[in-house]
């Protein structure tokens, strides 16, 4: 079946291969370095210049330059000057890249190389930065030399394949590849630990998703990686939260975060919550944390299994015992024999997990205690809910990253998103015989704007257009209805659960009522007028999301969403 794929790059974090689209009649790949689209083919003969385009990004150029730094800074330190010129020496094929017969027959081993090398960058970086007095006098840690052995042997085998797979046919080598390139991030095998480890009890989470259309959120995707990767020193921050209203984009967001650490092996947990699903409840989320990362990490599976055998009733315990001895101790003692980079934990859609109530205490174990683990990276996204905002603002060792929808690179995303699933809508509508530009710039700008930088309303209106049965006529009667947000400010609304207090929600109704009548502005003043001081802390709460977005599109609610609340 003939595939599209696109080569994104990123200064960071290496080169990444990425499967889309299974329906291009040729082979096409496009390049994108650090999310901007540089370029895109059909042909071999326009790859070998995107090719040479691409390496001052992520070949041998940075990789050479890398080389230099460590020589000049630790010429003592044999190991890792051999493994870089390992690294450079497997990247000696680019020179013969007009020779190359077929991209499609090496395209497997040139994923794993590229991803071999962001680790082995990573971990260079890391190494660089951490403990570096210890190894001027010569001591390099048993673990770092077997890594590196590792590394090397990796990059020989990698070597192997590209000879092989550019002199004999499709390089099928990628799984035997692969398995080489994990070695130093084994799973827990041994039957016994699993069997112990499954008294955790850990649950299962979907996150089975797509992630970002590539092209979008280039800037905030780089910014995540470059932040999760940066080396940890004993005060640099290592819990990042990316908020943002319903529907922004922020669980996709996640998920290209995942999807990339995950290629690159250094995924040690991702929990995604959802409201609707009993799993996401905050009493899982310490001993699921613990269980895969006990599954990516073979020594960390010993220190949790030792855990578990010194504290057998830990499941039974507070979700502070439980971090105590699940995920602190066994990381303080595996951080001190091994230098590692990053393992990066994703926690998705935080305010989905459990209530108010229920998550108060993981709330303060995040903001309060989190920060100290060591080793690892921890990526949260949520809404601004009042209790995870509170907590988290008034951290300074939290980075805060908000998602704002107002952005022109916002509007611009979602005005590609749009491009691209009209492209959907054609080829699905084909019996309409639609134009191959339809519906044209103007109405894509226009259903942009109608989106406002909310991406979950240019999903919904694409949903809607490809559901129809004429494309023409739905989009018109779309676009002449407006946005219709109802729908979606009653989620966001809703879920905020204040509705059940009564008082709360009369006063809200008829406050509401009074503004969308026009009787009084909108203001903190009027709110507070209205509902009381003790009303306006919820009231800022549950209704900033909606009455956020209609400030940003410019729009007026209208009378029928207020309706859905009571
Ligand atoms: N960059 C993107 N590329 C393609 N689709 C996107 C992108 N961002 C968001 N979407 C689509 O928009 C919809 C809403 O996005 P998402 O669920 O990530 O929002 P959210 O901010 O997590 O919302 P909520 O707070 O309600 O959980 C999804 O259906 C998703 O498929």
């Amino acid at each position: 079946m003939p595939q599209t794929y696109s080569l994104h790059v990123h200064s960071v974090s290496g080169i990444q291969w990425r499967k889309k689209w299974p329906i291009a009649p040729n082979l096409e790949v496009a390049i994108n370095v650090d999310g901007i689209p540089m370029a895109q083919t059909h042909r071999k003969r326009d790859f070998v210049p995107m090719w040479n385009s691409l390496l001052p990004f992520g070949g041998p150029t940075s990789v050479i330059g890398l080389q230099l730094v460590v020589k000049k800074q630790q010429n003592t330190d044999q190991s890792i000057v051999q493994l870089i010129n390992a690294m450079v020496d497997v990247y000696s094929f680019t020179k013969d890249v007009n020779s190359l017969p077929d991209i499609e027959r090496i395209e497997g081993v040139v994923s794993v190389i590229v991803q071999e090398t962001a680790r082995c960058a990573l971990f260079i970086r890391e190494y660089t930065a951490h403990g570096f007095a210890a190894r001027l006098v010569g001591q390099i840690i048993s673990q770092d030399t077997q890594k590196i052995q590792d590394f090397m042997a990796a990059f020989d085998k990698h070597k192997q394949s590209l000879d092989w797979a550019l002199g004999v046919h499709i390089a099928f080598t990628i799984n035997n590849a692969r398995d080489i390139a994990q070695c130093s991030l084994e799973v827990a095998k041994d039957t016994q630990q699993l069997e112990i480890l499954k008294n955790l009890n850990p649950v299962k989470m979907n996150s089975n998703r797509d992630g970002c259309l590539p092209g979008t959120r280039r800037d905030i995707l780089s910014l995540i990686i470059t932040e999760l990767t940066k080396p940890v020193s004993a005060n640099s921050q290592n819990v990042f939260w990316l908020y943002g209203v319903a529907g922004a984009g922020k669980s996709t967001i996640a998920t290209s975060i995942c999807q990339t650490f995950n290629a690159l092996g250094l995924l040690g947990a991702s929990l995604f919550f959802t409201r609707s699903n009993e799993v996401s409840s905050p009493s899982f989320v310490i001993r699921t944390i613990a269980y895969s990362l006990a599954k990516s990490n073979t020594q960390m599976a010993s220190e949790i299994c030792l855990a578990m055998h010194q504290h057998p009733h830990i499941i039974d315990a507070s979700i502070e015992d439980q971090f105590q001895r699940l995920l602190l101790e066994p990381l303080m003692n595996h951080a001190r024999d091994h230098i590692h980079g990053p393992t990066i934990i994703i926690l998705d859609a935080l305010d989905e997990c459990g209530d108010l109530e229920s998550r108060r205490r993981l709330i303060s174990l995040i903001s309060n205690r989190f920060t100290t683990l060591p080793l690892l990276r921890i990526l949260i996204t949520s809404r601004p809910d009042l209790d995870i905002a509170a907590a988290f603002r008034k951290q300074s060792s939290i980075v805060k990253m908000p998602l704002d929808i107002a952005t022109p690179t916002s509007l611009e995303d979602i005005r590609l998103y749009i491009d691209a699933e009209m492209m959907d809508v054609r080829q699905m509508h084909f019996s309409w015989d639609l134009d191959p530009t339809w519906p044209g710039e103007e109405k894509i700008n226009a259903l942009g704007t109608l989106a406002a930088g909310l991406f979950i309303w240019a999903s919904t209106a694409t949903k809607y257009l490809r559901n129809a049965h004429d494309p023409n006529d739905a989009l018109d009667h779309l676009l002449k209805k407006g946005s219709d947000l109802d729908a979606l400010y009653a989620v966001a609304l809703r879920s905020t659960k204040f509705w059940e207090d009564r008082t709360f929600a009369e006063r809200a109704q008829a406050c509401l009522a009074a503004v969308v009548l026009g009787k009084v502005p909108m203001s903190d003043t009027t709110i507070n007028a209205l509902l009381g001081l003790d009303a306006k802390k919820i009231l800022c709460t549950c209704l900033f999301q909606a009455w956020m977005c209609i400030a940003v599109s410019s729009r007026k609610i209208c009378p029928n969403t207020a309706c859905f609340l009571w």
